[in-house]
């Protein structure tokens, strides 16, 4: 979610990708039906590393009260969002602002975002901002209600690796939640560079995203070319991200992405929710995926706050590139 490597070209419109849906409502359906969704379900995550999601429970006024009351608190007063600066990556609420400093005007801001832990939100709510004034209660529902969304697919996605979908129930359960809300500005036309968030993987089992308008792109693995994804309204995205890709000993792998910001439609504002264990909880393959001879263990064993510490230490390779065997 943080790693991020320089791009300094313009980003040219890209051939649009059919984003994968799958429709959440067939996971409550008669056992049939269930089984052609978790079929999918292993389908998309192997060769795609993400999908959209309908009938996910969310209403789209929650979503959309998130997003808009994310705007107001990116439209703050610089000396309001600097309250919770900090290049300190262990700090539970953090704001940062990025510039693009390779550009012609002296840089321009081509990122915002807000980090903050999230579950259980009791514990982290009164450190949340408190501008715009309902920011904890619009963010929180929309945090309190992806959670829950995230307990129901991790049952389905344990399924679809043959698992039991109890797996880990307890460790998801008591799992972290971060949640990441961006903003790109709209890009100027002197702007050379109009990447927002340059390419990554993330940290987490599973990110979901909604967004305000679109911009979310996706290195293709099957061609190996940059895609870009149509405007999801209030569909979610679900992002595979490096720990599913240690837990399925590389079966699913964590999909490469990026943001562009747009050059018409205004800022763009979107909330990423990331999904983890436990803060210390080693996450390591499934022993029931692993086979010392056909399929031996690919990945060792590391937990959020390996993560963490990873990236303090400013390493330039990918953090799912340290955990291969
Ligand atoms: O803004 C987006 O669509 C992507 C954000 C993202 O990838 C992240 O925060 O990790
Ligand atoms: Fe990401």
């Amino acid at each position: 979610m943080e790693e991020e490597e320089k791009n300094l070209t313009k980003v040219s419109s890209l051939v649009p990708l059919e984003v994968p849906i799958v429709d959440l409502n067939h996971l409550t359906q008669n056992s049939q039906i269930r089984s052609i969704i978790i079929d999918k379900l292993r389908n998309v995550c192997q060769e795609m590393g993400f999908f959209q999601i309908i009938n996910h429970g969310i209403r789209s006024d929650v979503i959309e009260e998130a997003l808009g009351s994310s705007e107001k608190f990116f439209d703050l007063p610089t000396e309001d969002k600097n309250v919770f600066s900090s290049e300190d990556v262990h700090k539970p609420v953090r704001f940062m602002s990025f510039r693009n400093n390779d550009d012609v005007d002296g840089g321009e801001i081509s990122r915002e975002f807000i980090k903050i832990y999230a579950h259980p939100i009791q514990r982290w709510i009164d450190s949340w901002p408190h501008k715009p004034a309902d920011y904890r209660e619009k963010l929180g529902k929309y945090a309190t209600q992806v959670r829950l969304l995230n307990m129901n697919m991790m049952g389905a996605i344990m399924e679809s690796l043959g698992l039991c979908p109890n797996h880990l129930r307890e460790s998801i359960e008591q799992g972290m939640q971060i949640i990441a809300v961006n903003a790109y500005p709209q890009c100027s036309s002197s702007t050379i560079s109009s990447v927002g968030i340059s390419s990554h993987t993330d940290h987490s089992i599973l990110s979901f995203l909604v967004e305000n308008t679109s911009g979310l792109e996706v290195l293709d693995s099957r061609d190996n070319s940059w895609k870009s994804l149509l405007e999801t309204k209030n569909g979610l995205i679900v992002l595979v991200g490096n720990h599913l890709e240690l837990l399925s000993n590389g079966l699913y792998k964590s999909v490469v992405h990026r943001a562009v910001r747009s050059s018409q439609s205004g800022t763009r504002v979107s909330i990423g929710s990331f999904h983890s264990l436990p803060m210390d909880e080693m996450v390591e393959p499934a022993v029931e995926l692993v086979d010392r001879e056909n399929c031996p263990k690919r990945y060792r064993a590391s937990s959020l706050s390996d993560y963490i510490k990873y990236l303090s230490s400013k390493e330039v390779k990918p953090y799912i590139e340290s955990l291969k065997i």
